[in-house]
């Protein structure tokens, strides 16, 4: 949570507002130039509306007829007219300046965010707070849609706060400094406020990150059948909406606080506000200043009043905006430091030799290693079967094969280079993953295939690949063949079954012709016929990779050349499905077990 001391807060809005500027001029440095020029512009207009103001006040409250002292007013009327007309227009122009800065400058902060996200090490996901602070830091991404606007209002109301301010010293110098004091109670209202504002939004982000992802788990289409049948929706809404009461809690209990700041503020400007009109009555009454003269500190006095109060509101805002901004640019710090910085070499291909020496892994906050001390070789044409029970560490195993963990203990070379010290893009460029829980990304089919590749020029390796898991008829039947849009809520979008999703998992990673191919639970979906076809495609490929596959399937692993059996992050048994399946050990157990019906 960023630091809320008063004096800070003040303190930081110069650098904020200089830091939105530098933003801007990086994403549209004619639009930054346009609200310069309206700025000084709409300056020399307030401060030439008031000169001419002054100039009229004279005959008008003079002598003579009125149709003289209008006649003897009018040139300065009308210099009044064209400059309320120019400020009228600088502010069009400003609102237009300011609108083609935002959707760059969200759309360049959004993006940052997306990227900072999918580019830290994998382990980072891991660690407590890392949602949280992820969190904090969209709201910095949505403040930038009011950002400008605010840091302009900022700006152009101190412009003419200066003006007027600069009128109004010259008629008395005492009528500034009580201005002054009307309007300072309210900033400090406003800055308070932000502070009570923003400590609220702290305390409830980790509240809204759970309401967020249980809002999705619960309205998403892909869930909608088990919420339905399994009776869940009543359970969810409660859930719901305690999360959504327990945030509102936190916001009602600052209500009275923000409403004691509120009327504080306003009582305290209030007594100054109602010193300065006594004090220009004052000097009228007295003759310390002449009629016309008090006339024009009138429309002065009101003038600075707007000018001071616009000021104050928009501090407020803009240093609102900074809290958010100074988490979002944490966040992008700290993603920055969490990026994989492993060493600049790449790795070498193709890969020929993955070897694990007593290789140790344990997730944050657990106490036992999910991988402990596993020591093992892999070579190019080799299926390895990897199996055990569940949570035993399987898929904790081969992300540590293929890089996206590295081992806390021990080490996982690629042809004899250390991962740790390879370029983590490299290693991936030659990997292919079918995770357990895979993307069903709503992209065409083709796209989900090819994902993460260099386009081809023509669909002959998609459909290579199509065919390697036996999904050629379900392809044809679709309406738009490879180009079937795979969403069913984007508009003529399509859904597939489970299977053939898992099917489309499968093609993506083959399509790849990586030269590690990890496949974990590649085929919990697939039907039987899919599933031979699929292993024998495995089998048939393997010579030009190492192959991995997670299975609880104990029976396709016949195909493997080494099976390892793992147990609390432990290689318990190794060998090929003859030995294994009469080595009275655990795998033979589990073989029995699955044959048992
Ligand atoms: N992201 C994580 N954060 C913390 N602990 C984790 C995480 N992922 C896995 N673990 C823990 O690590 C251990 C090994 O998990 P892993 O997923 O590797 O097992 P597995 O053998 O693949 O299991 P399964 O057969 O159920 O897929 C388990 O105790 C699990 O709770």
């Amino acid at each position: 949570m960023a630091d809320v001391s008063f004096t800070r807060l003040c303190g930081r809005i110069p650098s904020v507002v200089t830091r939105i500027a530098r933003m801007s001029w990086a994403v549209d440095r004619a639009a930054v130039v346009l609200l310069l020029i309206c700025l000084v512009t709409t300056g020399l207009a307030a401060a030439g509306q008031l000169a001419a103001t002054s100039r009229a006040m004279g005959p008008l409250l003079g002598g003579g007829s009125v149709q003289e002292r209008l006649h003897a007013a009018l040139p300065a009327l009308i210099v009044v007219a064209v400059m309320a007309a120019l400020v009228r227009t600088t502010a069009a122009l400003s609102a237009y300046g300011e609108r083609r800065i935002t959707p760059k400058l969200t759309t360049e902060a959004d993006t940052t965010l997306v990227a900072s996200v999918c580019k830290v090490e994998a382990a980072t996901y891991h660690e407590d707070g890392f949602h949280d602070r992820q969190e904090a830091a969209e709201m910095g991404v949505l403040r930038t849609h009011v950002m400008v606007g605010d840091a302009q209002q900022l700006v152009s109301s101190l412009i003419k706060l200066v003006t007027a301010g600069g009128v109004l010293s010259l008629i008395d110098p005492l009528l500034l400094p009580f201005l002054l004091l009307a309007v300072l109670p309210a900033g400090v209202g406003a800055v308070l406020t932000a502070r009570v504002d923003y400590e609220i939004h702290f305390v409830n982000i980790a509240d809204r990150n759970v309401r967020g992802m249980m809002r999705w788990w619960a309205t998403s289409p892909k869930f909608a059948d088990e919420v339905r049948a399994n009776s869940m929706t009543g359970y969810l809404l409660h859930w719901y909406r305690a999360l959504s009461r327990r945030a509102d809690a936190r916001t009602l209990a600052a209500a009275p606080r923000t409403l004691r700041i509120a009327l504080t503020s306003a009582a305290c400007g209030g007594v100054f506000l109602v010193g300065t009109w006594v004090a220009l009555y004052w000097l009228a009454a007295a003759g310390r200043i002449p009629l016309a003269t008090a006339a024009t500190a009138v429309v002065a006095v009101q003038t600075t009043l707007g000018a001071l109060t616009q000021v104050v509101r928009s501090a407020g805002y803009v240093f609102h905006t900074s809290l958010y901004l100074g988490d979002m640019a944490d966040f992008f710090d700290e993603a920055a430091r969490r990026a994989p910085h492993r060493g600049a070499q790449r790795a070498r291909t193709p890969v020929e030799e993955v070897r694990l020496e007593e290789a140790v892994y344990r997730y944050p906050g657990k106490e036992r290693p999910a991988v402990d001390g596993v020591s093992l070789t892999l070579r190019r044409g080799q299926i390895l079967a990897l199996v055990g029970t569940n949570g035993s560490g399987k898929t904790t195993l081969t992300r540590l094969i293929a890089g996206i963990l590295l081992a806390d203990k021990g080490r996982v070379t690629w042809n004899g280079t250390d991962l740790a010290e390879t370029d983590a893009e490299s290693v991936w460029e030659r990997t292919g993953l079918v995770p357990q829980y895979f993307a069903q990304w709503p992209l065409r089919l083709r796209e989900n295939i090819t994902l993460g590749q260099p386009r081809t020029p023509d669909d002959g390796p998609v459909w290579d690949a199509v065919d390697a898991v036996g999904l050629r008829e379900a392809v044809e039947d679709l309406p738009g063949g490879l180009d079937t849009l795979l969403a069913r809520e984007i508009f003529s979008g399509v859904e597939l079954s489970g299977g053939q999703w898992q099917r489309v998992a499968c093609a993506r990673g083959l399509y790849r012709t990586p030269d590690l191919l990890i496949m974990d639970e590649p085929t919990s979906q697939v039907d039987p016929q899919g599933e031979h076809r699929i292993f024998e495609t495995l089998k048939a490929s393997a010579a030009d990779r190492i192959t991995i596959v997670v299975t609880h399937r104990l029976e396709n692993t016949r195909i493997a050349d080494h099976i390892i059996v793992m147990e609390e992050g432990r290689i318990t048994e190794q060998g090929r499905y003859d030995d294994l399946a009469h080595a009275n050990g655990t795998f033979e157990r589990l073989l029995a077990l699955s044959q048992d019906r």
